[in-house]
């Protein structure tokens, strides 16, 4: 919809009407391509001004659209009539002008924009390119650099870079709408020949061959396989060697390719899952919007490990008073530095002032009496949890909620050491902690819905995709992390090798494959981890049993490595070797190879060939199948939960949508026949066994994954 009023005599109004974000839907679009009809055809009206309702210029094309059959007038017709017009069309830019909002606006004659409105172009970043002329007219604008870099990544500018960069003409502080009326009102009547940007001649640029290669080159490294950003630099290398119209006709082209992908598929689905798991539920029935947060002014840290301090850094970031607690003086005082210098590296950054000033230290848990929140960060062993849970309790005033970091502790075994078990949640962070984007929230069985909110409430602001889980070992993300794990080393044992196994991941789209991944967390915390789940000790490595534990297949690998200090990074030694301590660069060791062949002379390990193919399935598969599981079992309220965590904290390429998306567009019934077939080839790895919800869903012929639901309902309720 779109409101056609006369304002000061002379100027036709237009106002976009979709709230939340007046995205360009069909009646969008119809309403624009009427009111600019009628403004036109007044001769009263001498130029025209478009703005959006409450304060939002336009937030682009309805991505609901997208996937549906598609109606009403096209955008690229409507931006052409408006650039051809023979009134001064203004557009009044407050909130945000993105994707087809940008474009809009770039087919008026002029842009104004509010100082506090950003723009940008991130079709990319939902696998698509800037296909309403964007990616011909953006470059035309402020040449080949600029444009690319936007188009690309599609990031967001504010309303001072776009007049820098000379997107917008004018940047108001004041109303932006009367300001665009007056400005109309200004160049009303003036001639418009050098005002519509389609007829502009790209600015030159030296060697233009070399800066596409470069760029190419350096957006195929990073895109990670995602093919958005590939069309994009060819859509602009279009408007950059080719008249306007045959730029349209290539960005056409190109469009047509990614509309109709799997991976656009996939960003869109992630872009309504990250929104979607802020409303979440509990089996209980609590639920986001019938529960309210408390407030958070000020939280305490206790312990100040490696998480302590990246916790410590992001609640001080997020505007909170922060109380760091840590026992040890020397591990108080290295943290102090650590936790200034991080502060100091993100105002630098960021271009603000550090707040030191919001943290202060102590040695002393009793400094925390009078927070709203506690953050419980010290070492990963329930005993030493359970007494800092009971000394908080003892400590802190009535009401604090206290949150525990573990990683894969039982929940309500801490909440049952205090009094008010109702005030325990789980905010499990992902290292480090002030840059990685995922929090798990895990409620255990007596959790208050009001904690539950007011963890949920503290990760949004702090900016992080803030998913509420249930209590189980592992909660989502490490629960299925364990199998991925798993798999690799069985993939060892049978003939791979680290470089085979990481470079079928890193072909898929991870950032780092799973060995170069444990040698950057460190051999040392698998081993921990193991032990704490009774599966390691001393000898047993080597010994009889060494390949069979607790009644199932087991892999040794890493406790063998770990035996000989072979820690990763920190040892510069793991799966890989590096040249100094903390190095980033894996190099293959002979060594490792040499004792994968003793490993399986040793136990009669035949090696046998093994392919991407398989590496993928196995690693995968067997990781989605617990992902099941877990829906299954009411830890996630559902698939795109699952697909947050993955893809925020634990490097899930983005354009393949998490793993139950994956799963999705592999076929349900495809991933249940080869787990299998994997089973069958594995009866000791009981996990390989496809999912009662697998089944189900097969059965019911694989439904669209929104749909899943239905099917868990149904399986819960016959429980
Ligand atoms: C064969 C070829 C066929 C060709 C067909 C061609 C058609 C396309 C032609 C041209 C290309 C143009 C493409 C585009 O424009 S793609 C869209 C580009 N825009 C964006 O990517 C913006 C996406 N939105 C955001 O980044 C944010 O939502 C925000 C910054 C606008 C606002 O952020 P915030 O205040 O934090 O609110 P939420 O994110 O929570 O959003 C609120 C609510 O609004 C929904 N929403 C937001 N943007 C859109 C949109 N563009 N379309 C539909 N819905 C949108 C969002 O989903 C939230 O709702 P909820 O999911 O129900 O919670």
């Amino acid at each position: 919809m779109a409101q056609y009023t006369r304002v000061s005599g002379f100027v036709g109004l237009i106002t976009l009407q979709n709230p939340p974000v007046n995205a360009l839907s069909a009646p969008v679009r119809q309403g624009i391509v009427d009111t600019v009809q009628r403004a036109l055809s007044d001769p009263e009206v001498k130029s025209v001004v478009i703005c959006g309702q409450n304060g939002i210029f336009c937030g682009g094309a309805d991505i609901k659209e997208f996937g549906t059959d598609m109606f009403g007038p096209p955008l690229i017709p409507m931006i052409h009539a408006i650039e051809a017009a023979n009134k001064p069309v203004v557009a009044a830019i407050e909130g945000i002008a993105l994707g087809g909002g940008l474009e809009l606006a770039l087919g008026c004659h002029y842009r104004i924009a509010h100082s506090k409105a950003r723009l940008g172009l991130p079709e990319v970043t939902l696998g698509l390119l800037p296909a309403a002329g964007g990616s011909q007219r953006l470059p035309r604008l402020i040449g080949v650099p600029a444009a690319l870099n936007l188009i690309t990544t599609g990031r967001h500018v504010t309303a001072a870079e776009a007049l820098q960069l000379g997107i917008v003409d004018q940047v108001t502080d004041h109303n932006t709408v009367d300001a665009a009326v007056k400005f109309a009102l200004r160049v009303g009547g003036q001639s418009l020949d050098a005002r519509r940007i389609s007829t502009y001649p790209c600015p030159q640029q030296p060697d233009l061959d070399a800066l596409f290669e470069d760029v190419m080159q350096k957006v195929r490294q990073s895109a990670r396989g995602a093919i958005a950003p590939v069309a994009c630099v060819q859509a602009v290398r279009a408007a950059a060697t080719l008249p306007y119209t045959q730029g349209m006709e290539r960005e056409k082209e190109l469009m047509a390719t990614l509309f109709t992908s799997g991976q656009a598929r996939a960003l869109q689905y992630c872009f309504f899952a990250q929104r979607a798991v802020g409303r979440w539920k509990m089996p209980n029935g609590a639920r986001w919007d019938t529960s309210k947060p408390r407030p958070v002014h000020k939280a305490a840290v206790i312990g100040l490990g490696t998480m302590g301090r990246g916790i410590t850094v992001a609640l001080a970031q997020t505007g909170l008073s922060v109380i760091a607690v840590e026992s040890q003086e020397k591990q108080l005082m290295e943290a102090k530095q650590a936790v200034s210098g991080m502060l100091e590296r993100g105002a630098k950054r960021r271009g603000v002032a550090p707040v030191l000033d919001r943290i202060s230290y102590s040695q002393d848990i009793q400094a925390v009496a009078d927070v709203d929140l506690v953050i419980e960060a010290v070492f990963e062993d329930m005993a030493l949890k359970t007494k800092v849970f009971r000394q908080l309790s003892a400590v802190c005033k009535p009401g604090t909620l206290l949150c525990t970091n573990t990683s894969a502790l039982d929940v309500d075994q801490l909440a049952s050491e205090t009094p008010n078990p109702e005030l325990v949640v789980g905010m499990h962070f992902f290292a480090p902690a002030h840059v990685m984007k995922l929090l798990e929230v895990v409620y255990g069985s007596r959790s208050s819905p009001e904690a539950v909110a007011t963890a949920m409430q503290l990760g949004k602001k702090m900016g992080k995709a803030s998913v509420a889980v249930g209590n189980c070992r592992g909660f989502v993300g490490n629960r299925m992390l364990k199998l991925y794990l798993e798999q690799a080393s069985f993939l060892l044992e049978e003939g791979a090798t680290p470089e085979l196994v990481d470079g079928a991941l890193e072909e898929f789209g991870f950032p780092m494959g799973v060995f170069r991944m444990s040698d950057l967390s460190g051999l040392d915390v698998g081993w921990r981890i193991r032990k704490g789940e009774g599966l390691v000790e001393p000898g047993m490595a080597s010994g009889q049993s060494a390949r069979i534990r607790q009644g199932r297949r087991y892999s040794p690998l890493g406790d063998l490595l770990y035996e000989q200090g072979r820690f990763g990074l920190k040892t510069s030694r793991g799966w890989y070797q590096y040249d100094k301590p903390g190095s980033r660069v894996a190099r293959s060791d002979p060594w490792v190879h040499s004792f994968l062949e003793e490993y399986r002379a040793r136990h009669g390990l035949v090696a046998r060939n093994i392919d991407h193919q398989e590496v993928l399935e196995r690693c995968l598969y067997a990781m989605i199948n617990e992902g099941f599981h877990i829906l299954e079992d009411g830890i996630a309220a559902g698939p795109e939960d699952i697909d947050v965590i993955y893809v925020f904290g634990f490097g899930w390429p983005r354009h393949r949508g998490g793993p139950m998306f994956y799963a999705d567009m592999v076929g349900l019934a495809k991933v249940m026949e080869k787990l299998e077939h994997y089973h069958q080839a594995h009866p000791d790895v009981p996990y390989l066994q496809p999912s009662n919800l697998l089944r189900k869903l097969v059965a019911s012929g694989s439904p669209p994954i929104h749909t899943w639901g239905e099917v868990i309902k149904k399986l819960h309720s016959q429980l």
